[in-house]
């Protein structure tokens, strides 16, 4: 089995979690086995450092499930961590952006000033549904003058569409079938 095949199969899947209709798929049970872990944070650093000809200056990580892997790919690039947090999370001065996901409608910030004008930026997140979330991280990349060179998931759903709404391109290790 590929290592890709092996993280695939350790994807837990929840019926109907959190509304009636929605799969949820969930990536804790990779976390649980140090190997896979392991085996996920190296194949994303290898992806990240043979797609990019210069090295991104900021990771950033979405609330919740993208702190999980952002701050680890930052440390081993050598690169800053910013956090885009759920609404009324952050202090001080903020940039919002709301924004609708596959079971509902959310609300971003970004602290003002954490990232700086012409900075290179990855946006790092567990898994792409409708794109909403990723897109509203990519407004808020934008608002700060910076530049996203891709968005970085664990799995997506290309049943969705979610990476037609991004404005760079997307790489996800597992594509989930519908
Ligand atoms: O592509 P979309 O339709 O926008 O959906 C994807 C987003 O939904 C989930 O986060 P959620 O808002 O549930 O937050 P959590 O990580 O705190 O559970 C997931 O971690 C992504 O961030
Ligand atoms: N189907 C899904 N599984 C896990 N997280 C999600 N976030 C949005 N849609 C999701």
């Amino acid at each position: 089995m590929s290592d890709v095949a092996y993280l695939k199969s350790l994807l837990g899947v929840h019926p109907d979690f959190p509304k009636k209709g929605i799969n949820f798929l969930d990536i804790f049970p990779i976390l649980r086995d140090p190997i896979a872990f392991e085996t996920l944070i190296t194949h994303l650093l290898h992806h990240i450092l043979t797609t990019h000809s210069t090295k991104p200056d900021v990771i950033v990580g979405l609330d919740a499930r993208g702190f999980l892997l952002g701050p680890i790919l930052a440390l081993r690039l050598g690169a800053a961590f910013v956090p885009v947090r759920k609404g009324g999370k952050l202090p001080g001065q903020v940039q919002v952006v709301k924004y609708e996901k596959e079971y509902g409608v959310d609300e971003f910030e970004m602290q003002a000033g954490a990232i700086q004008p012409g900075q290179k930026c990855i946006v790092v997140d567990d898994l792409i549904a409708t794109g909403g979330s990723a897109a509203a991280a990519g407004e808020l990349i934008k608002k700060s003058g910076a530049q996203t060179l891709e968005y970085l998931f664990i799995v997506s759903l290309p049943f969705l569409g979610g990476e037609a709404k991004l404005d760079a391109p997307s790489y996800s290790l597992i594509q989930a079938e519908d």
